[in-house]
């Protein structure tokens, strides 16, 4: 093996450290009062309401069990995934991303202007999902974002809309809980989402690397949208960073839950009651590792802001405005290529 490629080195203090710490206390919240209440009896569903307000607070991030998504279709689309991957560069390429259709097959991404050691394919929720067409704030002019369709294996795209399905399914119930915790109506989240959510899943293949000491398969980042539903293999290397000590701590694989975190926008709309948390996955010099996020996203049209409701007087709201849509597009464009310039973060509207 050669050097290593110096566009995936990470700087000193970014390097991932070994001897990892086991993440004691993610909390694991168990959904079946959903599926034997509905959410139009909120009593019924206090004590749940109450565990996913406080891991929102204290961690930004908790697994679910018994969430209702058919444990053979993820193990149908954990298959798919690995079939795909172990194709031939020429192949994936085939469905390879550009820098005008965001979706498809790459392995060049960068987060904070480091590469990651990983290959990628992503897939909208919504085909076709409108989009704005620049960032520019003057250009009102929207695009269509579509999907490309592997050929191999021959029924990954319908699993992929299938599983797509329950994991709006998931969003949906998970906002609702959300909703609640912060004392809303359930559905106070839905008219940002319905029909025409920017949603999107993604395929995460790290394989291995010689140099897990140097490099991460996705560097250290928060995720920019509402809600992600993560579900990761059993090899592990997603960490966490502990609110109470800033400290990076290992998600220890589960087999059969999700991993769910709070993105960017619920901490603006919850004015900062609930923050996104920085995360980050480490490469193994042995194994591959495959995971599968889903990104709940709003309509490319919302207006992301501190939600009325949560804002008054003394808790004033903390950021100005922004349209999803253009920062979205903003972000993409960034990811895909090395910049000289910082990637758009929510605290580029936050008021001082
Ligand atoms: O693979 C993982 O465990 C995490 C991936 C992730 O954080 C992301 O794709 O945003
Ligand atoms: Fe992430």
């Amino acid at each position: 093996m050669g050097e290593v490629d110096p566009a995936f080195i990470q700087d000193p203090e970014h390097r991932p450290n070994i001897s990892i710490i086991q993440a004691d206390g993610i909390p694991v919240i168990d959904l079946s009062p959903l599926t034997n209440h509905t959410v139009s009896d909120p009593s019924a569903l206090q004590g749940l309401v109450k565990e996913i307000g406080s891991a929102c607070k204290e961690w930004g991030f908790f697994q679910v069990t018994n969430h209702g998504v058919p444990l053979t279709l993820r193990q149908r689309i954990m298959e798919a995934s690995r079939m795909f991957f172990a194709q031939s560069l020429e192949e994936k390429r085939k469905v390879r991303r550009d820098e005008k259709s965001p979706n498809g097959y790459y392995d060049t991404e960068h987060t904070k202007n480091v590469r990651d050691w990983k290959e990628v394919f992503d897939f909208q929720a919504k085909d076709p999902t409108l989009i704005p067409v620049s960032f520019d704030e003057n250009d009102d002019r929207v695009t269509q974002w579509i999907n490309q369709s592997p050929q191999y294996p021959p029924n990954f795209r319908a699993i992929i809309e299938e599983y797509v399905e329950e994991m709006e399914k998931l969003s949906y119930k998970l906002m609702e809980l959300i909703a609640l915790s912060l004392g809303l109506h359930p559905k106070r989240f839905e008219e940002f989402f319905k029909k025409e959510e920017t949603s999107f899943i993604r395929f995460n293949h790290y394989p291995p690397c010689p140099y897990p000491h140097l490099t991460l398969g996705v560097g250290r980042h928060k995720d920019a949208g509402a809600l992600t539903i993560l579900a990761q293999d059993e090899v592990g290397g997603l960490e966490v960073k502990r609110k109470a000590d800033q400290e990076w701590v290992r998600v220890e694989p589960t087999p059969d839950a999700y991993i769910i975190n709070v993105g960017d926008i619920i901490q603006v709309w919850s004015n900062d009651a609930y923050e996104s948390v920085e995360h980050r996955a480490m490469v193994n010099s042995e194994k591959e590792r495959f995971s599968i996020p889903f990104f709940f996203f709003p309509t490319h049209y919302t207006q992301v802001k501190p939600l009325e409701e949560l804002v008054n007087e003394r808790n004033p709201s903390r950021y100005r405005p922004y349209n999803w849509g253009k920062f979205l597009v903003r972000r993409k464009g960034s990811n895909f290529k090395k910049q000289n310039v910082e990637n758009i973060q929510i605290y580029h509207f936050k008021i001082a």
